[in-house]
């Protein structure tokens, strides 16, 4: 009998801090990870008035002048990092209908010729100027730091949930310095008559966890489950909402769960929604396969009771198995991004893209 689901679990951080009810939570985390693979967290430890300002930040970041937008745009960036226009992104082979801004943890290039083309994804974001959007990268750098120490905690706990000793996470990171995290501020825009619903297409999240901040009241962000049911998982104000990555699945031999998920654009007649998402990262240079975490029987028994996984309409990283991943990450950015691509990695777009760029993705 397959453990389905019919709405995401809401798991409450200030348990972990109570001595009383830490357990609970972590049982909690253990049934959300390997069942639904999404939930909802609460009272997480992020200033409430940094996450209340990322809120209104948001649409003001869209509404800049087009020409401040494009100062930053995303082609200029070998990292992949900046402003790309709406419907220039791919998912599945079609187009998402979001604006976005992607952004990330404070990083120095460190790529020299002769390594790996991999190691250029990590550099130096690009943000918008100072006296166009006052006070933002300053936000948000914050906002992100605390994010980030939250993810750290947060797969320690994990770890905790299967059975593993809370540090063992720590091999996945890099080693000799720090691992960049991305983020991205999204606008899904209210679809025209004759366009798409496709906000975001199915889709499988890359790399460990994701932290989601919802930043307006609007549903759209659907799950999948095991039977293949679309389940919705609307905004509940105060809360992010984390999702486990195909690289985390991948290193718990499919224990931890990473769920397909997509966005719905909003209802005609209403106004745009808005998405901050931050997605953690593993070492670059690391091939999953090289290193084996030991489950318990009991553990391994909890992922069986769950049985399969249904037929997930999703893209997929099936290449975490084998490569670097930091060539997984390489792939799949080339894939969302073909003419930052075509500019920056032309032996690889060659390679995906052979009959050159698709026909929207062609300026951006
Ligand atoms: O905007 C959202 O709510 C989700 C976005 C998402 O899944 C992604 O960008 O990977
Ligand atoms: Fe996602």
């Amino acid at each position: 009998m397959a453990a389905n689901f019919s709405s995401v679990p809401v798991l409450d951080y200030s348990l972990v801090a109570n001595p009383e009810r830490r357990a609970e939570f972590i049982s909690q985390l253990q049934h959300a990870v390997i069942n639904v693979g999404f939930l909802y967290l609460s009272n997480p430890p992020v200033a409430q008035e940094d996450i209340q300002a990322m809120i209104d930040y948001a649409p003001r970041l869209f509404d800049l002048p087009q020409e401040a937008k494009e100062k930053i745009r995303m082609v200029n960036s070998e990292h992949f990092f900046g402003y790309s226009r709406f419907g220039t992104e791919f998912t599945k082979g079609k187009t998402d209908q979001r604006e976005q801004f992607d952004f990330a943890t404070p990083f120095e290039n460190r790529w020299k010729p002769g390594e790996p083309e991999y190691v250029r994804l990590w550099g130096p974001a690009q943000w918008p100027e100072e006296e166009v959007i006052p006070g933002f990268k300053a936000t948000m750098l914050r906002y992100l730091a605390q994010v980030e120490t939250l993810s750290y905690e947060f797969i320690g706990l994990l770890a905790e949930a299967l059975g593993l000793h809370p540090e063992i996470m720590k091999a996945f990171y890099e080693t000799d310095g720090p691992t960049q995290h991305r983020a991205k501020v999204v606008k899904y825009p209210v679809p025209t008559d004759s366009s798409s619903d496709q906000g975001v297409g199915p889709h499988f999240d890359g790399g460990f966890l994701t932290f989601l901040l919802q930043a307006s009241p609007h549903r759209g962000l659907q799950v999948q489950n095991l039977a293949g049911k679309w389940i919705d998982a609307p905004p509940i104000p105060g809360t992010f909402v984390v999702n486990i990555g195909k690289a985390l699945e991948t290193v718990t031999q499919g224990i931890a769960r990473a769920t397909s998920h997509r966005v719905l654009s909003p209802a005609k007649g209403s106004t745009p929604r808005y998405s901050i998402p931050f997605f953690q990262n593993i070492a670059q240079k690391l091939s999953i396969k090289d290193v084996t975490l030991e489950f318990s029987p009991e553990i391994l028994k909890l992922k069986e009771q769950r049985g399969a996984l249904g037929a997930i309409d999703s893209v997929n990283y099936a290449e975490y198995g084998q490569l670097p991943t930091g060539q997984v990450n390489l792939i799949g950015r080339i894939k969302s991004h073909p003419d930052v691509a075509e500019r920056h990695y032309p032996d690889l777009f060659k390679q995906f893209f052979p009959q050159g760029l698709p026909a929207q993705g062609s300026a951006y």
